[in-house]
């Protein structure tokens, strides 16, 4: 493991009132690594993503990107430098895919020159064709190119790591493998950070290094998908059962040629 995480978390804690959505979690973020964070609905997975960027402000603990508390790094410049994909893709509505791939840059006064060259390069990155793609509003894409989009808008600024929130999860599944796999080619070719939030015990152990377990705020458990098959925790255990039950069922309900 390098030196110097990308991201390390040391005993941080968020509360909302009386809920501590994020309650005491230490985890590092290995450099190149690619982690998932799982667990149910409100066990505080968006919150621990946020607090990297400073979407969310810790209430206690420490928090460094790169080596550096976040807490001495101005936030709009932290989240720069910092890719973000939404669920949603989270796209401006009125601007064109070429202006919302560009507006970082365009934030960060890059020349319109270079921000066209930019637009084009990580189009073709995410495998967008620019002719047919570059001029038009987010209402005219499908589902997987708006989270294409997305993803391009992430990787305008030349960030070194990417924070997911449940960027496929609303996708059809063929569609989702798809971007997934590509994402995953992205990230090793491009030498990025990536934590990505996902539901989909599947997607985690087929994408990522290493996984997260969070429940009711705690970090449950750490490690890579073989190293949490030997978790003492049973909700971890379980969790980790799911893709094959779904498999075994699946077997028992098509017809073995039909599954072919
Ligand atoms: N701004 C807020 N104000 C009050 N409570 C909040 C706020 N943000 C999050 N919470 C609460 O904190 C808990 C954790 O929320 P969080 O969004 O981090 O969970 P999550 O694991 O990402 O959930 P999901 O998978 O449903 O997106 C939840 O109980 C949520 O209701």
């Amino acid at each position: 493991m390098p030196s110097k995480p990308a991201i390390s978390y040391q005993k941080v804690t968020r509360s909302f009132g009386s809920l501590k959505a994020v309650d005491h979690v230490s985890l590092d973020v290995a450099e190149g690594e690619f982690l998932a964070i799982v667990g149910g609905s409100g066990s505080g997975k968006t919150t621990l993503l946020r607090l990297a960027n400073r979407l969310i402000e810790a209430d206690a603990g420490t928090i460094t990107v790169e080596g550096e508390n976040v807490q001495d790094v101005d936030p709009v410049a932290l989240r720069r430098r910092i890719g973000y994909v939404f669920q949603s893709g989270g796209l401006f509505p009125h601007l064109s895919v070429a202006d919302n791939i560009g507006i970082t840059p365009r934030l960060l006064g890059e020349p319109a020159n270079a921000i066209a060259m930019r637009v084009d390069e990580l189009l073709e990155l995410v495998q967008l064709d620019r002719t047919a793609h570059r001029d038009r509003l987010p209402e005219a894409l499908s589902g997987g190119q708006r989270q294409r989009v997305g993803v391009a808008r992430a990787l305008a600024a030349r960030p070194r790591i990417v924070l997911m929130d449940e960027p496929f999860g609303a996708l059809d599944p063929l569609t989702r493998d798809a971007l997934g796999d590509d994402y995953h080619s992205l990230h090793r070719k491009l030498g990025l950070t990536t934590v990505m939030i996902t539901h989909d015990m599947t997607e985690a152990i087929l994408l990522a290094d290493r996984i997260a377990v969070m429940r009711g705020g705690r970090l449950l458990a750490q490690g890579t998908p073989a190293e949490l098959s030997n978790s003492s925790e049973a909700y971890v255990l379980e969790l980790l059962r799911t893709p094959r039950r779904q498999v075994e069922r699946l077997n028992a309900l098509l017809p073995a040629s039909g599954a072919a």
